[in-house]
């Protein structure tokens, strides 16, 4: 897949990203913390993963937030921009902390721990946009991708996830993902989340964390409940994901058969592979595709990042009939379809 920018798009950058990453510990090796007496440390954090993600795909992006000033904040922005994301517009507090998340592991689940009330990133607020850096990412860009977790940070995030809603352009589309995470709602009000979700272009929504937040994972009863965004994304984890369009259209692609290794950020880069399909103009079917095959990847390694496969085997698996498509297997090791002419490595 050649790479999407400027050259292509006219626009100076793809995706703009914004969102509080963190410092990760993960033990190491994998375990209850019970009996772990080593952390590795990662850094994760929901829209720069998806940033990450589309610079793996080749699509240009940007991830905009605050840091502290501090080791890790340094770290993990180095480690972002590493990765070939635009981190020109992520400022540094000189008062508050970096935030911190640790990870228990298990083999299906894992339970994140956050350590992040009171961080730089969840001090931001609207002033954000008084920043030139900022504006000239955000009037550069042809997507801002947002999720629900700024809002639920603090009042000022949520004023800022308003002010970026209102100030939308033509030619900008504002994709947003639910990114349901109960823990942070505990003292605050999700009934604001609906609302911002509607007034997205594109929506990503989980069918189960749906199901908590508003009482259904079903396509069409979200489509009916979220009826302003172009498209809405529903995603049934390991089985389905569901694409309904504005028009009534409805396309649903079955998820690969994937032996999981670790489950964190698989829905952030089913978003980036989504983004990435989206940005290229492939059609409705190959964007899911590449989403679930972004996941897959994702899914088959520890941590939240992963290095997709080569753009050989992902053009031949965007082209697969449905029955090599259903019959692909993806696990640490390799991808095996009958859609390539061998097993392809990871
Ligand atoms: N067991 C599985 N087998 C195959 N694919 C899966 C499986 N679980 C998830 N996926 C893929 O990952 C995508 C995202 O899954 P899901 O919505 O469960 O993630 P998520 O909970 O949003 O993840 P996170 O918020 O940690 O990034 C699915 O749409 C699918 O492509
Ligand atoms: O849960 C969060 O707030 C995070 O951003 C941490 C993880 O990286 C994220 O959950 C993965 O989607």
């Amino acid at each position: 897949m050649s790479s999407d920018g400027a050259s292509t798009s006219g626009h100076t950058l793809a995706v703009v990203c914004l969102g509080e990453s963190m410092a990760v510990l993960l033990p190491d090796p994998p375990g209850p913390f019970e009996a772990v007496d080593t952390f590795r440390v990662a850094f994760g954090g929901a829209e720069s993963n998806v940033a990450c993600g589309l610079a793996a795909l080749g699509v240009t992006s940007a991830w905009i937030s605050r840091v502290g000033d501090d080791g890790l904040g340094r770290r993990l922005t180095a480690e972002i921009a590493a990765r070939g994301v635009d981190v020109s517009a992520v400022t540094t507090d000189p008062l508050r902390r970096t935030g911190l998340y640790l990870k228990e592991t298990g083999t299906s689940s894992s339970r994140l721990h956050y350590y992040r009330a009171g961080s730089a990133a969840s001090a931001l607020g609207r002033e954000l946009l008084d920043d030139p850096a900022v504006l000239q990412l955000l009037d550069g860009a042809r997507v801002l991708h947002l999720s629900g977790i700024t809002p639920a940070l603090s009042d000022s995030c949520l004023d800022l996830v308003r002010a970026l809603l209102a100030r939308r352009r033509p030619g900008l589309l504002i994709s947003f993902d639910l990114n349901w995470r109960p823990a942070l709602w505990l003292d605050r009000d999700p009934a604001v989340l609906p609302a911002l979700l509607d007034a997205a272009d594109l929506l990503f929504l989980g069918a189960d964390e749906a199901e908590t937040a508003f009482g259904t994972g079903d396509p069409a009863a979200l489509r009916r409940m979220f009826p302003s965004p172009a498209t809405i994304v529903v995603k049934d984890s390991g089985h389905r994901v569901t694409a309904l369009d504005e028009d009534g259209t409805a396309v649903t692609e079955p998820a690969l058969t994937v032996e999981v290794v670790e489950p964190t950020g698989a829905g952030d880069a089913f978003a980036a592979g989504y983004l990435a399909g989206t940005v290229r103009g492939l059609d409705q079917r190959s964007r899911l595709r590449l989403g679930h095959l972004s996941a897959a990847a994702a899914l088959t390694t520890h941590g939240d990042h992963a290095t997709p496969a080569p753009d050989p085997v992902i053009n031949a698996l965007l082209a697969a009939s449905a029955a090599d498509w259903a019959a692909t297997r993806v696990t640490a090791l390799g991808i095996d379809s009958p859609a390539l002419p061998a097993v392809a490595a990871r």
